[in-house]
């Protein structure tokens, strides 16, 4: 947990106890419901918190933003994103139940307020946002086409509406089709951490 503070100083004692509540409640979610790998639960700050939270170096939301994530699983990168901004709104769908049940319980647990889930697929889902985030849900070209329908036009934040995903390794093939516009950054450039020497963000105003 202390890690958090290192990278994110200015957190309220409140934002402090809910980050510092998340451990043992996916401990105990985790061993009902699978949504990390069982080994890597005591990695949870940093392979998990602290990656989420690799979106708020590229991005600050304004306040009153709203935000969709897509393919959550059990609330990354949307959970730690919701307690780091609590004025702004957040949506989590995952289009497996089981999940959303674990990220819902964890959210009620913690007292988030700004959050809200659906059990659905992203395709399902109508409403606008200023962003839609991701990690490790598909491909960025299937991924854009899905959501572009729920980037709103309407633009409250300093840098354009889109998309944010969490990403690592080779990406090149990947972001080769969105080359001219996307901005991919390099988490290693935040955190010092080796399990961040790959990862990256990647920004598409769409
Ligand atoms: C590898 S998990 C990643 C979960 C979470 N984002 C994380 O980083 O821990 C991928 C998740 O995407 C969800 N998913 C895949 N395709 C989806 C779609 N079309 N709509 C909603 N969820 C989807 C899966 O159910 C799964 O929970």
């Amino acid at each position: 947990m202390n890690i958090i503070s290192k990278y994110f100083p200015d957190l309220s004692e409140k934002q402090k106890a809910q980050f510092a509540a998340l451990y043992d409640l996916y401990l105990d979610w985790n061993s009902k419901i699978n949504v990390i790998s069982r080994k890597d639960i005591e990695n949870l700050y940093t392979h998990h918190v602290l990656h989420s939270l690799g979106i708020a170096k590229v991005m600050s939301f304004t306040p009153g933003s709203r935000i969709l994530d897509v393919g959550t699983g059990g609330g990354f990168p949307g959970i730690p994103l919701a307690i780091l901004f609590p004025e702004c709104h957040f949506l989590l769908v995952d289009s497996i139940g089981k999940k959303i049940k674990v990220a819902t319980e964890v959210a009620t647990a913690i007292g988030l307020e700004n959050i809200s889930f659906r059990h659905c697929r992203a395709e399902e889902e109508k409403g606008k946002f200023d962003f839609v985030v991701s990690r490790a849900v598909m491909p960025l070209g299937e991924l854009v086409k899905i959501i572009k329908k729920n980037v709103s036009h309407e633009q409250r934040n300093p840098l354009p509406n889109g998309l944010i995903c969490l990403k690592g390794g080779e990406l090149e093939g990947e972001v080769a089709p969105f080359r001219k516009y996307a901005e991919i950054d390099d988490l290693k450039s935040f955190f010092s951490e080796e399990f961040f020497e790959t990862k990256k963000v990647v920004y598409l105003p769409l």
